[in-house]
């Protein structure tokens, strides 16, 4: 088993792998997820792309015990999903598609809000955890800063700062690029790479960023309508045949013929 160097002490722990067994999801008579049978190994940062209503986020809902299968399970180190014991026994953090910080507090009382209130740490070392995570995301400055001060990009890097003082062995990012520049959204693809690279943290990421997705992905899963059609490596779906890998990968504009119209009628 693969193990996460702890970015803030000396201690080792095993990054957490996540096995998805023949899942499905319905909702009513929607069938959200069907048949999905995947595994991301410890250490592995692994992409789940897809077009807008394809399943993505319920499927991440029920790797982090949010959504109960309808059949298949979700296996989180070895542990099922949806057992309460697997939240208390698995460090999982979720980086939001908003970031999801508080307004009212400041950088730094954000990212101690997880370990005051589970007492990890006496004050101290609580100050020392935080300080290690703004360092590692080039955050310093920001440390009495109010979320609404800081831009879109820095928001998002306060977002993993605060998901890595919970010392995670699975992280699990929504959309970490959307509303950013193109700049900023390469940044936050090599933070994500860099965590992988020098501390072995597991990564899923659900994004419709081509462009982190085929950078920084060990794996990339395509969902359609509910269905993995592909699980490959970015080389193999750069060289992919299957017309809709294409498709979706190069999306042409045609404007004579757009899609909504299509979708009106
Ligand atoms: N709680 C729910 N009850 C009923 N239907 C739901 C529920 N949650 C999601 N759905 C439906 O499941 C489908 C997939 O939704 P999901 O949010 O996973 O899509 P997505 O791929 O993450 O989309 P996007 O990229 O736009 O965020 C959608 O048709 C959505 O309406």
């Amino acid at each position: 088993m693969s193990t996460t160097r702890n970015p803030f002490t000396s201690e080792e722990s095993p990054a957490a792998g996540v096995v998805i067994e023949d899942l499905s999801k319905n909702f009513g008579d929607h069938e959200v997820l069907k048949h999905i049978s995947l595994r991301v190994e410890p250490g592995e940062i692994f992409v789940l792309m897809g077009p807008s209503g394809s399943g993505k986020s319920v499927l991440l809902k029920h790797i982090v015990g949010l959504e109960e299968a309808t059949s298949g399970r979700v296996l989180v180190d070895c542990r099922d999903a949806n057992n309460e014991e697997t939240r208390e026994k698995v460090r999982m953090a979720l980086v939001f598609q908003a970031g999801a910080l508080f307004n009212s507090m400041t950088v730094y009382d954000n990212l101690a809000l997880y370990p005051r209130e589970h007492r990890i740490a006496t004050e101290a070392g609580i100050r020392e955890k935080v300080e290690r995570a703004l360092q590692i995301l080039s955050l310093e400055d920001t440390a009495s800063k109010f979320p609404s001060e800081l831009s879109g990009g820095m928001r998002k890097r306060v977002a993993i700062a605060r998901a890595l003082v919970m010392e995670p062995q699975l992280l699990l990012y929504d959309e970490p690029t959307s509303e950013l520049d193109p700049v900023m959204a390469a940044s936050i693809s090599e933070i994500i790479g860099t965590l992988r690279d020098e501390y072995h943290v597991t990564s899923i990421v659900v994004s419709h960023d081509r462009d982190l997705a085929l950078s920084i992905a060990d794996r990339v899963g395509l969902l359609m309508d509910g269905e993995l059609i592909a699980l490959e490596t970015p080389t193999e779906m750069r060289a992919s045949k299957d017309p809709r890998v294409i498709d979706f990968l190069n999306p042409r504009i045609d404007v004579k013929n757009p899609r909504f119209k299509k979708l009106e009628t």
